[in-house]
Protein backbone atom coordinates (compact mmCIF):
# COMPACT_ATOMS: atom_id res chain seq x y z
CA UNK A 1 0.00 0.00 0.00
CA UNK A 2 1.25 3.47 -0.77
CA UNK A 3 2.15 5.38 2.00
CA UNK A 4 0.45 8.84 2.44
CA UNK A 5 1.64 12.50 1.53
CA UNK A 6 1.47 13.37 5.68
CA UNK A 7 3.28 9.88 6.52
CA UNK A 8 6.55 10.57 3.89
CA UNK A 9 6.58 14.31 5.15
CA UNK A 10 6.74 13.05 8.55
CA UNK A 11 9.37 10.71 8.02
CA UNK A 12 11.41 13.32 6.16
CA UNK A 13 11.21 15.64 8.64
CA UNK A 14 12.21 13.54 11.46
CA UNK A 15 15.52 12.41 9.15
CA UNK A 16 16.45 16.12 8.73
CA UNK A 17 15.76 17.23 12.28
CA UNK A 18 19.48 16.29 13.59
CA UNK A 19 21.27 17.83 10.28
CA UNK A 20 19.57 20.96 10.62
CA UNK A 21 20.24 20.98 14.45
CA UNK A 22 23.96 20.17 13.80
CA UNK A 23 24.76 23.25 12.06
CA UNK A 24 26.75 25.29 13.71
CA UNK A 25 27.55 29.35 12.93
CA UNK A 26 29.93 31.65 11.42
CA UNK A 27 30.81 34.95 11.48
CA UNK A 28 30.46 37.77 8.90
CA UNK A 29 31.07 41.30 8.38
CA UNK A 30 27.89 43.32 8.04
CA UNK A 31 29.52 44.42 4.41
CA UNK A 32 29.41 41.14 3.28
CA UNK A 33 27.78 40.10 -0.01
CA UNK A 34 26.62 37.49 1.48
CA UNK A 35 24.92 38.56 4.58
CA UNK A 36 21.64 39.61 3.47
CA UNK A 37 19.19 36.72 3.58
CA UNK A 38 21.18 34.72 6.33
CA UNK A 39 19.98 33.95 10.13
CA UNK A 40 21.14 35.71 13.45
CA UNK A 41 22.69 32.05 15.14
CA UNK A 42 23.02 34.73 18.36
CA UNK A 43 21.43 38.21 20.13
CA UNK A 44 22.59 40.90 18.76
CA UNK A 45 21.87 43.83 21.14
CA UNK A 46 23.18 47.61 20.03
CA UNK A 47 26.81 48.60 20.36
CA UNK A 48 26.24 52.07 20.46
CA UNK A 49 22.43 54.03 20.73
CA UNK A 50 20.79 55.27 17.53
CA UNK A 51 21.35 58.18 17.12
CA UNK A 52 25.30 57.62 18.62
CA UNK A 53 24.26 61.48 20.05
CA UNK A 54 22.49 64.41 19.99
CA UNK A 55 22.70 65.81 16.41
CA UNK A 56 20.97 68.49 14.68
CA UNK A 57 18.08 67.56 11.85
CA UNK A 58 18.59 70.53 9.84
CA UNK A 59 21.41 72.96 8.56
CA UNK A 60 21.14 76.13 10.92
CA UNK A 61 21.56 77.63 14.24
CA UNK A 62 21.74 75.64 17.15
CA UNK A 63 20.28 78.18 19.80
CA UNK A 64 19.89 78.58 23.46
CA UNK A 65 15.27 78.81 22.90
CA UNK A 66 15.06 81.23 26.18
CA UNK A 67 17.55 83.61 24.16
CA UNK A 68 14.90 83.85 20.93
CA UNK A 69 11.59 83.50 23.08
CA UNK A 70 10.72 87.29 22.63
CA UNK A 71 11.26 87.25 18.61
CA UNK A 72 9.35 88.07 15.95
CA UNK A 73 8.99 90.22 13.22
CA UNK A 74 8.07 93.52 15.15
CA UNK A 75 11.41 92.83 17.62
CA UNK A 76 14.19 90.37 15.53
CA UNK A 77 16.67 89.01 17.98
CA UNK A 78 20.00 89.09 16.59
CA UNK A 79 22.70 87.03 17.91
CA UNK A 80 26.61 86.93 17.03
CA UNK A 81 27.87 83.62 15.43
CA UNK A 82 29.92 81.17 17.48
CA UNK A 83 31.84 78.77 15.71
CA UNK A 84 30.47 76.18 13.36
CA UNK A 85 29.76 72.67 13.92
CA UNK A 86 29.83 70.33 10.77
CA UNK A 87 28.46 67.00 10.80
CA UNK A 88 32.15 64.88 11.86
CA UNK A 89 33.18 67.38 14.07
CA UNK A 90 33.75 66.98 17.54
CA UNK A 91 31.23 68.77 19.89
CA UNK A 92 31.82 72.91 20.64
CA UNK A 93 30.34 75.08 23.40
CA UNK A 94 27.78 77.53 22.63
CA UNK A 95 28.50 80.52 24.53
CA UNK A 96 25.43 82.69 25.89
CA UNK A 97 24.36 85.33 23.30
CA UNK A 98 25.58 83.68 20.73
CA UNK A 99 24.35 81.11 17.88
CA UNK A 100 26.59 78.39 15.98
CA UNK A 101 25.67 77.45 12.37
CA UNK A 102 25.16 73.72 12.88
CA UNK A 103 25.01 71.35 9.53
CA UNK A 104 22.45 68.39 9.64
CA UNK A 105 24.04 65.55 11.64
CA UNK A 106 26.52 67.67 13.48
CA UNK A 107 26.94 66.87 17.40
CA UNK A 108 24.51 70.05 19.11
CA UNK A 109 26.82 72.65 20.84
CA UNK A 110 26.72 72.24 24.60
CA UNK A 111 24.36 74.62 26.10
CA UNK A 112 22.41 74.66 23.05
CA UNK A 113 18.11 72.95 23.45
CA UNK A 114 17.25 74.19 19.89
CA UNK A 115 17.99 74.35 16.21
CA UNK A 116 16.63 76.99 13.68
CA UNK A 117 16.82 76.11 10.00
CA UNK A 118 18.72 78.60 8.05
CA UNK A 119 15.98 79.36 5.80
CA UNK A 120 13.84 80.60 8.67
CA UNK A 121 16.14 82.99 9.58
CA UNK A 122 15.24 86.82 8.11
CA UNK A 123 19.00 86.12 6.36
CA UNK A 124 17.97 83.11 4.79
CA UNK A 125 21.43 81.64 3.59
CA UNK A 126 24.98 81.52 5.44
CA UNK A 127 27.28 83.98 5.67
CA UNK A 128 31.42 83.47 6.51
CA UNK A 129 31.38 80.86 8.37
CA UNK A 130 34.03 79.34 11.16
CA UNK A 131 35.20 76.03 12.49
CA UNK A 132 37.08 75.91 15.94
CA UNK A 133 40.23 76.24 15.43
CA UNK A 134 40.55 78.28 12.27
CA UNK A 135 40.14 81.92 14.20
CA UNK A 136 37.62 83.94 15.97
CA UNK A 137 33.99 84.08 14.54
CA UNK A 138 32.48 87.33 13.01
CA UNK A 139 29.05 88.07 11.53
CA UNK A 140 25.97 87.40 13.18
CA UNK A 141 22.06 85.95 12.08
CA UNK A 142 18.47 87.20 12.82
CA UNK A 143 15.44 85.44 14.12
CA UNK A 144 12.12 86.83 13.75
CA UNK A 145 10.51 83.90 15.93
CA UNK A 146 11.35 81.76 19.22
CA UNK A 147 11.95 78.44 18.87
CA UNK A 148 10.68 76.02 20.94
CA UNK A 149 13.30 73.65 23.25
CA UNK A 150 14.33 70.14 21.45
CA UNK A 151 13.15 71.59 17.86
CA UNK A 152 15.01 70.28 14.88
CA UNK A 153 17.36 68.18 17.83
CA UNK A 154 17.63 64.31 17.14
CA UNK A 155 18.28 62.58 20.68
CA UNK A 156 20.86 60.43 21.19
CA UNK A 157 19.35 56.87 21.59
CA UNK A 158 15.71 58.19 19.98
CA UNK A 159 15.36 55.51 17.95
CA UNK A 160 17.27 52.52 20.34
CA UNK A 161 19.38 52.79 23.89
CA UNK A 162 23.08 50.85 23.18
CA UNK A 163 22.82 47.30 24.54
CA UNK A 164 19.20 47.30 23.36
CA UNK A 165 18.09 44.20 21.04
CA UNK A 166 18.98 45.14 17.19
CA UNK A 167 17.57 41.77 16.29
CA UNK A 168 16.72 38.60 17.95
CA UNK A 169 18.91 35.31 17.70
CA UNK A 170 17.18 33.78 14.91
CA UNK A 171 16.07 36.80 12.90
CA UNK A 172 16.02 36.61 9.35
CA UNK A 173 19.13 39.42 8.31
CA UNK A 174 16.91 41.60 5.80
CA UNK A 175 18.87 45.00 4.32
CA UNK A 176 16.63 46.90 7.00
CA UNK A 177 18.34 45.11 9.92
CA UNK A 178 21.45 45.03 8.52
CA UNK A 179 21.46 48.49 8.33
CA UNK A 180 20.42 49.01 11.79
CA UNK A 181 22.76 46.81 12.89
CA UNK A 182 25.76 48.67 11.28
CA UNK A 183 24.22 52.07 12.55
CA UNK A 184 24.68 50.78 16.28
CA UNK A 185 28.41 49.96 15.88
CA UNK A 186 27.87 46.19 14.99
CA UNK A 187 30.79 45.21 12.57
CA UNK A 188 30.61 41.38 12.36
CA UNK A 189 27.52 38.90 13.30
CA UNK A 190 27.46 35.84 14.15
CA UNK A 191 24.90 34.24 11.23
CA UNK A 192 23.94 30.24 10.98
CA UNK A 193 26.14 28.27 8.56
CA UNK A 194 24.56 27.20 4.99
CA UNK A 195 23.02 24.13 4.58
CA UNK A 196 25.56 22.70 2.10
CA UNK A 197 23.81 20.75 -0.21
CA UNK A 198 24.45 17.81 -3.31
CA UNK A 199 22.47 17.49 -5.81
CA UNK A 200 23.05 14.40 -7.31
CA UNK A 201 21.24 13.34 -11.15
CA UNK A 202 21.37 10.40 -12.22
CA UNK A 203 20.81 8.46 -15.90
CA UNK A 204 22.51 7.89 -19.43
CA UNK A 205 20.10 10.07 -21.03
CA UNK A 206 21.87 13.40 -19.01
CA UNK A 207 25.93 12.28 -20.20
CA UNK A 208 26.17 14.56 -23.25
CA UNK A 209 24.71 14.07 -26.70
CA UNK A 210 22.19 15.08 -29.24
CA UNK A 211 18.81 14.59 -29.25
CA UNK A 212 18.92 12.14 -32.06
CA UNK A 213 21.27 10.06 -29.63
CA UNK A 214 18.70 9.90 -27.02
CA UNK A 215 20.39 12.63 -25.05
CA UNK A 216 18.84 15.61 -23.03
CA UNK A 217 19.65 18.32 -21.47
CA UNK A 218 19.78 17.97 -17.21
CA UNK A 219 17.19 20.58 -16.47
CA UNK A 220 16.76 19.03 -12.45
CA UNK A 221 20.66 20.23 -11.35
CA UNK A 222 20.27 23.87 -12.14
CA UNK A 223 16.53 23.84 -11.12
CA UNK A 224 16.78 22.35 -7.83
CA UNK A 225 20.00 24.06 -7.38
CA UNK A 226 18.27 27.55 -7.96
CA UNK A 227 15.69 26.66 -5.92
CA UNK A 228 17.58 25.23 -2.61
CA UNK A 229 20.67 28.67 -3.51
CA UNK A 230 16.62 30.60 -3.16
CA UNK A 231 16.39 29.40 0.20
CA UNK A 232 20.04 30.10 1.22
CA UNK A 233 21.62 26.67 0.73
CA UNK A 234 25.04 26.17 -0.50
CA UNK A 235 24.57 24.24 -3.55
CA UNK A 236 26.98 21.38 -5.24
CA UNK A 237 25.95 19.31 -7.91
CA UNK A 238 27.22 15.84 -9.76
CA UNK A 239 25.84 14.49 -12.79
CA UNK A 240 26.34 10.61 -13.06
CA UNK A 241 25.52 8.19 -15.60
CA UNK A 242 23.84 4.41 -14.63
CA UNK A 243 26.08 2.86 -12.92
CA UNK A 244 24.42 2.00 -9.35
CA UNK A 245 28.28 0.72 -7.71
CA UNK A 246 29.92 3.65 -8.72
CA UNK A 247 26.99 6.05 -7.69
CA UNK A 248 27.04 4.13 -3.72
CA UNK A 249 30.64 4.95 -3.94
CA UNK A 250 30.14 8.48 -5.14
CA UNK A 251 27.77 9.15 -2.72
CA UNK A 252 29.42 7.52 0.59
CA UNK A 253 32.55 9.90 -1.02
CA UNK A 254 30.44 12.88 -0.72
CA UNK A 255 28.20 12.38 2.40
CA UNK A 256 31.33 13.60 4.72
CA UNK A 257 31.02 16.79 2.89
CA UNK A 258 27.67 18.16 3.30
CA UNK A 259 24.62 18.16 5.33
CA UNK A 260 22.25 16.80 2.89
CA UNK A 261 22.31 14.60 -0.37
CA UNK A 262 19.36 14.86 -2.96
CA UNK A 263 19.47 12.37 -5.18
CA UNK A 264 16.74 12.91 -8.55
CA UNK A 265 15.96 10.19 -10.59
CA UNK A 266 16.68 6.24 -10.45
CA UNK A 267 14.44 4.67 -8.12
CA UNK A 268 11.12 3.97 -9.79
CA UNK A 269 10.23 0.56 -11.77
CA UNK A 270 12.91 0.56 -14.28
CA UNK A 271 15.63 -2.06 -15.03
CA UNK A 272 18.18 0.67 -14.57
CA UNK A 273 16.95 2.46 -11.12
CA UNK A 274 19.97 3.17 -10.06
CA UNK A 275 19.79 5.19 -6.85
CA UNK A 276 17.28 2.08 -5.46
CA UNK A 277 20.01 -0.33 -6.39
CA UNK A 278 22.88 2.15 -4.62
CA UNK A 279 21.20 2.79 -1.48
CA UNK A 280 18.75 -0.07 -0.57
CA UNK A 281 21.87 -2.90 0.05
CA UNK A 282 23.03 0.47 2.10
CA UNK A 283 19.83 0.72 4.50
CA UNK A 284 17.87 3.12 2.05
CA UNK A 285 14.25 3.15 1.73
CA UNK A 286 12.04 3.12 -1.19
CA UNK A 287 8.33 3.24 -1.24
CA UNK A 288 5.22 4.95 -3.48
CA UNK A 289 3.71 8.14 -1.90
CA UNK A 290 -0.10 8.48 -2.57
CA UNK A 291 0.60 11.23 -4.71
CA UNK A 292 0.64 12.46 -8.31
CA UNK A 293 3.43 13.97 -9.26
CA UNK A 294 6.07 12.58 -7.15
CA UNK A 295 5.08 9.25 -6.38
CA UNK A 296 8.53 7.33 -6.27
CA UNK A 297 10.39 8.56 -3.15
CA UNK A 298 13.28 7.23 -1.04
CA UNK A 299 15.95 8.17 1.85
CA UNK A 300 18.36 7.06 3.12
CA UNK A 301 21.43 8.05 5.39
CA UNK A 302 24.51 7.86 4.63
CA UNK A 303 27.25 8.26 7.54
CA UNK A 304 24.77 10.09 9.45
CA UNK A 305 24.20 12.38 6.08
CA UNK A 306 20.40 12.26 5.49
CA UNK A 307 19.56 11.15 1.47
CA UNK A 308 16.32 12.17 -0.26
CA UNK A 309 15.44 10.73 -3.34
CA UNK A 310 13.61 12.65 -5.59
CA UNK A 311 12.46 11.16 -8.62
CA UNK A 312 13.16 12.20 -11.96
CA UNK A 313 10.45 13.89 -13.90
CA UNK A 314 11.61 17.86 -13.37
CA UNK A 315 7.99 18.50 -12.34
CA UNK A 316 7.96 15.57 -9.77
CA UNK A 317 11.81 16.60 -8.81
CA UNK A 318 11.24 20.21 -7.98
CA UNK A 319 7.48 19.39 -6.47
CA UNK A 320 9.25 17.01 -4.13
CA UNK A 321 11.76 19.63 -2.83
CA UNK A 322 8.82 21.61 -2.07
CA UNK A 323 6.56 19.19 -0.25
CA UNK A 324 9.38 17.67 1.69
CA UNK A 325 12.17 20.10 2.18
CA UNK A 326 11.12 23.63 1.41
CA UNK A 327 9.26 23.51 5.17
CA UNK A 328 12.50 22.86 6.65
CA UNK A 329 14.34 25.15 4.62
CA UNK A 330 12.22 28.03 5.42
CA UNK A 331 12.45 27.64 8.77
CA UNK A 332 16.40 27.72 8.71
CA UNK A 333 15.88 30.95 6.70
CA UNK A 334 13.47 31.70 8.82
CA UNK A 335 11.49 32.47 6.21
CA UNK A 336 7.16 32.44 6.25
CA UNK A 337 5.23 29.22 5.15
CA UNK A 338 3.27 30.75 2.13
CA UNK A 339 -0.52 31.32 3.00
CA UNK A 340 -3.03 30.19 0.10
CA UNK A 341 -5.95 32.27 -0.97
CA UNK A 342 -8.90 31.25 -2.56
CA UNK A 343 -10.11 31.16 -5.82
CA UNK A 344 -12.90 30.16 -8.47
CA UNK A 345 -12.52 27.12 -10.46
CA UNK A 346 -12.47 28.53 -14.14
CA UNK A 347 -13.15 24.88 -15.57
CA UNK A 348 -13.78 21.49 -14.16
CA UNK A 349 -10.89 19.24 -12.57
CA UNK A 350 -10.71 15.97 -12.62
CA UNK A 351 -8.02 14.17 -9.91
CA UNK A 352 -7.03 10.24 -10.01
CA UNK A 353 -8.61 7.96 -6.95
CA UNK A 354 -6.45 7.38 -3.97
CA UNK A 355 -3.97 10.14 -4.97
CA UNK A 356 -2.90 13.75 -3.56
CA UNK A 357 -2.59 15.41 -6.59
CA UNK A 358 -0.58 18.53 -6.94
CA UNK A 359 -1.54 20.66 -10.39
CA UNK A 360 0.33 23.80 -11.89
CA UNK A 361 -2.60 26.67 -12.64
CA UNK A 362 -2.67 30.06 -13.75
CA UNK A 363 -4.60 32.84 -11.99
CA UNK A 364 -6.48 34.56 -14.80
CA UNK A 365 -9.55 37.37 -14.80
CA UNK A 366 -10.01 36.34 -10.96
CA UNK A 367 -10.31 32.42 -11.44
CA UNK A 368 -7.59 29.52 -11.29
CA UNK A 369 -7.31 27.76 -14.42
CA UNK A 370 -5.63 24.53 -13.54
CA UNK A 371 -3.00 23.02 -16.22
CA UNK A 372 -2.29 19.40 -18.14
CA UNK A 373 -1.25 16.87 -14.83
CA UNK A 374 2.15 15.59 -16.79
CA UNK A 375 5.61 15.51 -14.74
CA UNK A 376 7.76 16.01 -17.92
CA UNK A 377 6.12 19.48 -18.65
CA UNK A 378 8.84 21.46 -17.04
CA UNK A 379 7.96 24.59 -19.08
CA UNK A 380 4.67 24.72 -17.64
CA UNK A 381 5.89 24.27 -14.43
CA UNK A 382 8.14 27.76 -15.51
CA UNK A 383 4.87 29.25 -16.13
CA UNK A 384 2.64 28.82 -14.19
CA UNK A 385 1.49 31.29 -10.99
CA UNK A 386 0.17 29.12 -8.85
CA UNK A 387 -0.03 25.44 -6.99
CA UNK A 388 -3.46 23.64 -6.74
CA UNK A 389 -3.73 20.64 -4.11
CA UNK A 390 -6.98 18.13 -4.72
CA UNK A 391 -6.47 16.01 -1.59
CA UNK A 392 -7.48 12.23 -1.49
CA UNK A 393 -11.16 11.18 -1.93
CA UNK A 394 -11.91 14.40 -4.34
CA UNK A 395 -11.54 13.11 -7.82
CA UNK A 396 -13.47 15.79 -9.59
CA UNK A 397 -13.80 19.72 -8.73
CA UNK A 398 -17.20 21.03 -10.64
CA UNK A 399 -16.14 24.90 -12.28
CA UNK A 400 -16.77 27.70 -10.10
CA UNK A 401 -15.53 26.12 -7.09
CA UNK A 402 -13.66 27.94 -4.63
CA UNK A 403 -10.44 26.14 -4.06
CA UNK A 404 -6.78 27.36 -2.41
CA UNK A 405 -4.13 28.00 -4.39
CA UNK A 406 -0.80 28.46 -3.49
CA UNK A 407 1.46 31.40 -5.26
CA UNK A 408 4.45 30.18 -7.13
CA UNK A 409 7.25 31.81 -9.72
CA UNK A 410 7.02 35.25 -7.91
N1 LIG B 1 6.26 0.99 -14.38
C1 LIG B 1 6.30 2.15 -13.78
N2 LIG B 1 6.96 3.15 -14.38
C2 LIG B 1 7.00 4.35 -13.78
C3 LIG B 1 6.37 4.55 -12.55
C4 LIG B 1 5.70 3.48 -11.95
O1 LIG B 1 5.12 3.61 -10.86
N3 LIG B 1 5.70 2.31 -12.60
N4 LIG B 1 6.38 5.80 -11.99
C5 LIG B 1 6.51 6.89 -12.93
C6 LIG B 1 6.67 8.12 -12.21
S1 LIG B 1 5.27 8.69 -11.48
C7 LIG B 1 7.81 8.79 -12.18
S2 LIG B 1 7.86 10.32 -11.43
C8 LIG B 1 9.02 8.30 -12.79
C9 LIG B 1 10.15 8.37 -11.77
O2 LIG B 1 11.19 7.67 -12.26
P1 LIG B 1 12.65 7.75 -11.68
O3 LIG B 1 12.65 8.52 -10.45
O4 LIG B 1 13.18 6.40 -11.66
O5 LIG B 1 13.37 8.69 -12.71
P2 LIG B 1 14.04 8.31 -14.11
O6 LIG B 1 13.41 7.10 -14.64
O7 LIG B 1 15.48 8.35 -13.94
O8 LIG B 1 13.57 9.57 -14.94
C10 LIG B 1 12.22 9.84 -15.14
C11 LIG B 1 12.10 10.89 -16.27
O9 LIG B 1 12.74 12.07 -15.89
C12 LIG B 1 13.79 12.42 -16.79
N5 LIG B 1 14.92 12.95 -16.03
C13 LIG B 1 15.59 12.30 -15.07
N6 LIG B 1 16.56 13.08 -14.59
C14 LIG B 1 16.49 14.24 -15.26
C15 LIG B 1 17.23 15.45 -15.21
N7 LIG B 1 18.25 15.57 -14.34
N8 LIG B 1 16.91 16.45 -16.04
C16 LIG B 1 15.86 16.30 -16.90
N9 LIG B 1 15.11 15.18 -16.97
C17 LIG B 1 15.44 14.17 -16.19
C18 LIG B 1 14.16 11.11 -17.44
O10 LIG B 1 14.79 11.28 -18.66
C19 LIG B 1 12.80 10.44 -17.54
O11 LIG B 1 12.08 10.93 -18.64
O12 LIG B 1 8.89 6.97 -13.20
C20 LIG B 1 7.66 6.71 -13.89
N10 LIG B 1 7.69 5.38 -14.39
O1 LIG C 1 5.09 10.84 -9.68
MO1 LIG C 1 5.41 10.87 -11.30
O2 LIG C 1 6.00 12.23 -10.66
O3 LIG C 1 3.64 11.14 -11.44
O4 LIG C 1 5.44 11.57 -12.77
Amino acid sequence: MACTLDGHRAEIAALLVPAIAALGSETLSVEAADLPGRVAAAQLPALLPIPAFTNSQMDGYAARSAELSGASNEHPVVLPLGFTAAAGDRQIELLPGTVSPVMTGAVIPAGADTVVPVEATSDGVFGQLVRAGEGGPTGSATFTAPSEPGRFIRPVGQDLQAGALVAEAGARLTPTLIGALAASGVREVAVRRKLRVLVCTTGNELMGGTAQAGRIPDSNSPMLAAALRGYGAQVDTLRLPDDAQALGLALEAQARQVDLILTVGGISAGAYEVVREALAPRGGSFHHVALQPGGPQGFAQLDGTPVLCFPGNPVSALLSLELFLAPALRQLAALPEPVPEPYELAAEVHSPAGKHQVRRALLEQGKVRVLDPGSHLVHDLARADALVHIPVGVEQLAAGTTIDVWRMNV
